[in-house]
């Protein structure tokens, strides 16, 4: 008896579906879901993909049959930059990755570390709400996408190698932007992986271009963790950033397994690729939809005003307190979901799912994207509606379906508490120091929201405003 395959749109000999993708994978999945239903099947060349576009058949991926799709698909991505794998986000599943990701929640992004480093966020922030205070005082138009990314590397660099690295420190198109290229290559079908006989030729210089990112992060990466050296041996320094506390476990040998530079570089880069854009851009999402909407604005700032007062900045003893703030953080991350297919998981065993057949080796992509748009679980879901909290126990930490920023079970996100601790204190501080205005009295309605995929998806444009301070601190 043939077994029953999730359904899927035809495709062309060879090529699979790939002639149905066009630059934003997610927003093309979503369509082709429609029609064929919360689980489905489509190929890339050779590869079966399944995508599931629903809080149902994400809860059967990520939950009932979260052993069998807790793997990740092989990549170049990974082989050339990371390492040949030896990073956590591309790990295969089993006993390396379980190690990997202990060593990670443990020693790197526990609760006792994320403390550790709230008064360089505090002093970060601090910056460039100064920086904001003196370009209000002259009117300037802010460039708000650039400087929020600009904050989150340096937040990143700072926790990560103990101190920032400018632009200049890597290659010639500089550091924020090279960390880019890796999200968005990393992203795009790479006809070499679908069609291994096709790998030599590398038709769409993918290779060339990931040897060239490889060898620019390496040489960078050697740099950092040589100069950590030369400061352990000569100040005899306690473990302050994440590099000397991989470095000690490293010369503790206290691993229990293989642990050496390689595997250092590579949860670095990690670290440094996973925490840099994601937080940036939800944070850009999120003001985008604050500046489209003045009454969300304006209600966040009462809230602001209540519990913090205007003769105060944000602490972030205040969070839990900012209930308002935290609906609007839901709502963003609803619909602008910065990892929209999250990363792409892989099947170990084959196993039946809602009675479909999937076969071991597949794909899978999860559409968080299309799952915070879907009329059957949110009400009018193309609004961007705070309110829609109010009195909900609907979270982001991965226990509702419908709401998965940050993915869920086993390969969700152990960055989860970090990432969201810096989008609050971010979007709270901007919000309540400032009142904002667009530039050339364009209208709200008029922001362009086009966005440009890749495992983290970005606004096309950066988004521009104009800062009024508004504490009554001087
Ligand atoms: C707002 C900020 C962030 C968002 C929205 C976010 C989102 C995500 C998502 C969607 C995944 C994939 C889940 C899956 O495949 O099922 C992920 C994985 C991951 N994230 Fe985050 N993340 C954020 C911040 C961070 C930070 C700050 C760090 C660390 C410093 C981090 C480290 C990681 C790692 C290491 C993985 C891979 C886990 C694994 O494969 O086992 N993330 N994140």
């Amino acid at each position: 008896k043939k077994k029953k395959l999730p359904p899927g749109p035809r495709g062309l000999p060879i090529l699979g579906n790939l002639h149905m993708i066009s630059d934003n994978l997610h927003q093309d999945l979503y369509k082709i879901a429609k029609k064929y239903g919360p689980i489905m099947t489509i190929r890339f060349g050779l590869v079966p993909v399944i995508v599931a576009s629903s809080p149902h058949a994400a809860e059967q991926f990520l939950k009932n049959h979260d052993s069998i799709f807790a793997s990740r698909p092989y990549n170049e991505v990974s082989q050339y930059i990371f390492y040949e794998r030896r990073n956590l986000v591309s790990a295969k599943y089993g006993p390396y990755w379980r190690n990997m990701r202990k060593l990670c929640t443990l020693h790197l992004l526990s609760n006792a570390k994320i403390h550790q480093f709230q008064p360089m966020r505090k002093q970060e922030v601090g910056i460039l709400a100064n920086f904001l205070k003196q370009a209000a005082s002259e009117g300037t138009v802010i460039d708000l996408s650039a400087k929020v990314a600009s904050l989150s590397a340096n937040m990143s660099c700072l926790m990560i190698f103990g101190k920032k690295y400018m632009d200049e420190d890597l290659g010639e198109k500089g550091f924020k932007a090279l960390i880019q290229d890796i999200l968005h290559i990393a992203a795009l079908p790479n006809i070499a992986e679908f069609f291994p006989f096709l790998r030599v030729l590398d038709l769409q210089r993918f290779t060339h271009r990931m040897k060239e990112l490889a060898q620019l992060f390496d040489g960078f990466l050697e740099r950092v963790v040589d100069e950590h050296v030369i400061q352990s041996t000569e100040q005899q320094k306690q473990a302050t950033d994440m590099v000397d506390t991989l470095m000690g476990i490293m010369q503790s040998k206290e691993a229990v397994f293989e642990f050496d530079r390689r595997h250092v570089k590579a949860v670095l880069l990690d670290l440094l690729i996973a925490s840099t854009d994601t937080s940036s851009t939800t944070i850009e999402w999120i003001l985008t939809e604050l500046l489209r909407h003045p009454d969300v604005m304006k209600k966040l700032q009462s809230e602001l005003e209540q519990v913090v007062s205007k003769n105060r900045m944000v602490e972030e003893s205040d969070l839990e307190n900012l209930q308002y703030l935290n609906m609007v953080i839901k709502e963003g991350c609803r619909l602008h979901p910065v990892a929209p297919l999250l990363i792409p998981h892989e099947s170990i065993e084959d196993c039946t799912v809602d009675g479909f057949h999937i076969p071991k080796g597949s794909r899978l992509l999860v559409n968080v994207w299309a799952i915070g748009r879907d009329s059957d679980t949110w009400l009018e879901p193309e609004k961007f509606k705070p309110e829609r909290f109010q009195g909900s126990n609907i979270d982001l930490r991965g226990q509702n379906y419908e709401l998965l920023p940050f993915g869920s079970g086993r390969r969700g996100c152990p960055g989860l508490q970090l990432g969201l601790t810096i989008v609050r204190l971010v979007v709270g501080q901007l919000v309540h120091c400032f009142d904002w205005k667009l530039p050339n009295d364009m209208l709200p309605e008029n922001i362009d929201m086009t966005e440009k995929f890749g495992l983290v998806t970005a606004r096309a444009q950066h988004l521009m405003a104009i800062p009024t301070y508004r504490l009554h601190m001087k």
